[in-house]
């Protein structure tokens, strides 16, 4: 068996005395697109800034392409690109600098070449002298993912990739991200998109008051909840159904 990108065991977040994310364990192997989906709340951004590094987890362990992101970070981190739903870029930056100065932390040599074609790819190759201020939203969008993929990462994060996109965007982005996973790249995609999860994602991980409430393909879903009257079910219908019974974030107050 090819070793997983990704390795989650027993993942835990607290924020104070609220238990934002508790005992997510899970693993995707490369080429693997996961779907994350759960309701406002159910700590589905906790979970993907603690898989990209940036909040520190409670307790559990994140393995990246076999590096431990709490003993070595640097290499966990060199290996995934994490994008966030708002765009964060640097007002300063023209489209072009930011992806030189991304080939630059990353030791990305053919950068140049890569850019180009990324920056086609994003439909962004007349905006190379822009700055942030003179994009839309959508293209701010658009090169933060661009900068995202230049590194060629081992795993990509994504939150809701694609707000602000229009539907011809929103086409191309589909296309891009499943070419990625195509070559090997393993992809965390969270969404209130339900068909768009539906449409790419091969497993789903369904998160409610922090905690998985299902965790397999759509067909394994639909069998372990609802039984062979619900055979056609949709994700939406499914969502619905698994997370209306599902619990609020706990308070270590409460008991376990
Ligand atoms: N910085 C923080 N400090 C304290 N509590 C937080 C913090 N961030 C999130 N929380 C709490 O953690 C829980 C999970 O929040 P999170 O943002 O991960 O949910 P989400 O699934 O991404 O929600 P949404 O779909 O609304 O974006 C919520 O109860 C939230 O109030």
């Amino acid at each position: 068996m090819t070793a997983p990108v990704l390795e989650v065991q027993g993942l835990e977040k607290t924020y104070g005395d609220v238990r934002a994310v508790q005992g997510l364990t899970f693993q995707i192997a490369p080429g693997e697109v996961l779907g994350l989906v759960g309701p406002n709340g159910a700590g589905k951004t906790t979970t993907l800034r603690c898989l990209a590094g940036i909040l520190p987890l409670s307790a559990g362990r994140v393995g990246v392409a076999g590096h431990d992101l709490a003993s070595a970070p640097v290499e966990a981190k060199r290996a995934l690109a994490f994008l966030p739903d708002e765009p964060r870029l640097f007002e300063y930056l023209t489209v072009w600098e930011h992806l030189n100065f991304v080939a630059r932390l990353y030791g990305v040599e053919d950068w140049e070449e890569r850019a180009r074609a990324l920056l086609d790819e994003m439909e962004l190759a007349n905006k190379e002298k822009a700055l942030p201020g003179e994009l839309s939203r959508g293209m701010k969008q658009k090169l933060s993912i661009a900068c995202g993929f230049l590194h060629s990462p081992r795993l990509i994060i994504l939150d809701e990739p694609l707000t602000g996109l229009d539907p011809l965007a929103i086409r191309r982005m589909k296309a891009s991200l499943r070419r990625r996973a195509e070559e090997g790249t393993a992809l965390v995609l969270s969404s209130h998109l339900l068909p768009l999860v539906e449409e790419l994602c091969h497993r789903i991980l369904v998160i409610a008051g922090g905690r998985v409430v299902a965790l397999g393909t759509l067909a394994d879903i639909r069998a372990h909840l609802s039984g062979p009257e619900g055979a056609g079910a949709s994700l939406e219908e499914l969502f619905i159904r698994i997370t209306s019974a599902a619990p609020e974030p706990r308070s270590e107050r409460e008991s376990p």
